[in-house]
């Protein structure tokens, strides 16, 4: 659906020139729900801004559908634009038009005939789950509210493509998740390739089947989500994935003893069939024990991590044997 090819962009300012984006490719599936995530600066607006040409790249491909987007004339970028939503953190809801009045704009805009636009309008507000809200003000609503007017808005011409710009990051946790639950609900209801910016593993967890890293402009690590999450292969990405919950770190901490590793591994549903631990211990003479374990439930499938405590005198060669087996370890004692 989207190929971004050989993507880059450097802004240029009074401190001379700044590349945001390097050399950038990524495959965007028609059914994806596909999140990038970086931290803070990595690049991640700059990107899917280009995705609607919000943001024009310095070189580059970007193929939607097979068509290169960015040889499009205006009128064909407008119509582009129109089959491509988008949401923002802070939701660009117009303060002095009605929650009705700010759908409605979308269609107002895009030329639509205005007998047929309040009909709309209250087709969109119930997508959203929005229909008794129609006459309130944004400052009335809840943010989790403010950002379903702004999804009705952007669905308003059938868009095939929505694009998330940090779209949970004003939200508290639990609204997160409805927003989330319900872009995934539209997702299959409306047939939408979604592209989400976060700098949250959270968000990516609980609503993406794909995800991107980015770090300082690049795309480091890419696949499905429990790949990511199973085995992360860059330090940025092992940062996002696997900081300990709180209690696994006091585990941690009344085990530590000099001679004696504590790994994390992390592992998909599937390759806990083999009896790679019980083969480990045996094949190196180690022994191990369990400190904690936990599952992360994803979209499409779990990802178990269980964190161990090594001893022995072959806990170096047994952790890379390990990890040649598609299970991720992390040592985090190095005792
Ligand atoms: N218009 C601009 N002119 C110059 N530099 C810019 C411009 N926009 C962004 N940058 C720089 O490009 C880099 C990437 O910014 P971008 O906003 O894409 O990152 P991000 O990953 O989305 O981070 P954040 O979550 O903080 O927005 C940053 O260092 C930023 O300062």
């Amino acid at each position: 659906m989207i190929q971004l090819r050989n993507l880059n962009k450097v802004y240029k300012g009074a401190q001379g020139e700044f590349h945001a984006v390097k050399d950038l490719n990524l495959d965007i599936r028609e059914d994806d729900f596909y999140g990038i995530m970086g931290l803070s600066g990595a690049g991640k607006s700059t990107l899917i801004r280009m995705i609607n040409r919000l943001e024009e790249p310095t070189s580059g491909e970007i193929v939607v559908n097979g068509e290169n987007i960015l040889e499009y004339s205006e009128g064909k970028l407008r119509e582009f634009r129109k089959k491509t939503g988008m949401i923002f953190q802070h939701f660009n809801l117009l303060q002095s038009r009605t929650v009705e009045g700010n759908v409605a704009f979308a269609l107002e805009v895009a030329g639509w005939d205005k007998k047929k636009i309040p009909e709309r309008v209250e087709e969109l507000l119930n997508l959203v789950e929005l229909g008794d809200k129609a006459r309130s003000y944004p400052a009335q609503l809840s943010g989790g509210q403010k950002q379903r007017v702004a999804i009705a808005r952007a669905l308003a011409n059938n868009p095939k493509i929505l694009l998330s710009d940090e779209a949970t990051s004003a939200l508290d946790p639990k609204t997160t998740k409805s927003i989330l639950e319900l872009l995934k609900n539209l997702q299959e209801k409306l047939g939408l390739t979604i592209v989400l910016i976060t700098h949250q593993m959270e968000v990516i967890r609980s609503a993406c089947n794909r995800a991107a890293i980015m770090d300082r402009g690049e795309v480091v690590e890419v696949g499905k989500v429990e790949e990511v999450f199973a085995n992360p292969k860059t330090d940025i990405a092992r940062e996002f994935v696997s900081h300990l919950a709180p209690d696994e770190k006091d585990e941690v901490e009344l085990v530590k003893v000099p001679g004696r590793k504590i790994v994390k591994l992390s592992y998909m549903g599937r390759s806990v069939e083999k009896p790679l631990i019980s083969q480990m211990i045996r094949r190196f003479d180690i022994d191990a024990s369990i400190v904690a374990g936990s599952i992360d439930k994803l979209v499409t499938e779990s990802v178990g991590h269980l964190i161990l405590e090594l001893s022995g005198e072959k806990q170096d060669l047994a952790i890379e044997w390990i990890r040649d087996h598609e299970v991720g370890v992390e040592v985090i004692y190095n005792g």
